[in-house]
């Protein structure tokens, strides 16, 4: 087999908030056909170059394994008409005082994550979801985090972002077996604020996810590779 270099056109862009978060010194590939061909001397100076590619796209794949790229995980985007007829949940806008116990939630709810081990430290990962829905509920990331509560616990949570004036995306949802209404209120959400599409994103592996979003109406837009070296 002759292995002969496979051209990939990249620029990098510093990862400033992981970079703080994670105590790391990372960034991101943006392929474009007009920036200058990767080099070695380019990726070197980062301890971590992080790069997410559609799956369809196997030069590129091949190309960056060239540079020493691992696979890390694989993340299916999708995509759900909102209309407008859903009815309204009982959910409620979480507040400051529920930051706690949705940090310890999501500490340990989302075990999937590129930003595991041997990439990243040991609670990292938990350390990463517990400061996003904390962000969501102080509306300094995702917007807004709704709270299906019962007896005045936490069944669930879901976080949501007005990307622009058509389409919000979740960032965060668990609740084990209280999957359904928490996509409900997703889409009401939507609906009160004359959005029409509802994006969400999850991790290959995470079938019950997947299996969720489908069932309540989302389908596939893409899927991509991530790759870090
Ligand atoms: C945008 C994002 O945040 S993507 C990440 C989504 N959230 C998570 O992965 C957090 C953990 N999971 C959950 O909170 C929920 O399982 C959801 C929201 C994904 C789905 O909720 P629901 O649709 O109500 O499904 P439910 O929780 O009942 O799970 C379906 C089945 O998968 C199983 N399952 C769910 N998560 C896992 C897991 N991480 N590992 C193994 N089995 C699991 C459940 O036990 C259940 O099995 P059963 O039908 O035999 O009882
Ligand atoms: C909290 C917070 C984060 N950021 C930055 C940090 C990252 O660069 C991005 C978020 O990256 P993303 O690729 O979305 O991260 P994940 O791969 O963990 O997310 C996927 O899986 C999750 C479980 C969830 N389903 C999510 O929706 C998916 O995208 O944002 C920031 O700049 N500021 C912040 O406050």
């Amino acid at each position: 087999m002759t292995i002969c270099s496979i051209p990939v056109h990249a620029r990098i862009e510093s990862l400033n908030w992981e970079n703080q978060f994670f105590a790391v010194n990372s960034g991101i590939l943006r392929f474009d056909d007009g920036a200058p061909l990767l080099a070695e001397q380019h990726l070197d100076p980062y301890s971590r170059i992080q790069a997410k590619i559609p799956t369809q796209q196997t030069a590129l794949l091949d190309g960056l394994q060239l540079f020493g790229f691992k696979l890390v995980e694989g993340e299916v985007d999708l995509a759900m008409t909102v209309g407008m007829q859903n009815a309204a949940p009982s959910v409620q806008l979480a507040t400051s005082v529920d930051i706690p116990v949705l940090r310890d939630l999501a500490a340990k709810i989302f075990t999937q994550s590129r930003f595991r081990t041997p990439w990243y430290q040991p609670g990292d990962s938990g350390r990463f979801y517990a400061q996003w829905v904390e962000n969501a509920v102080l509306g300094s990331f995702d917007h807004e985090c709704l709270l299906l509560k019962d007896a005045g616990v936490i069944q669930g949570f879901v976080s949501m972002r007005q990307l622009n004036e058509r389409e919000a995306r979740i960032g965060l949802l668990a609740g084990r077996g209280v999957g359904a209404q928490l996509m409900d209120a997703a889409r009401f959400w939507c609906q009160l604020r004359g959005l029409q599409i509802l994006r969400v994103a999850t991790q290959i592996s995470n079938t019950a996810a997947l299996r969720r979003y489908i069932q309540s109406g989302a389908t596939i837009e893409s899927t991509a590779f991530w790759l870090y070296r």
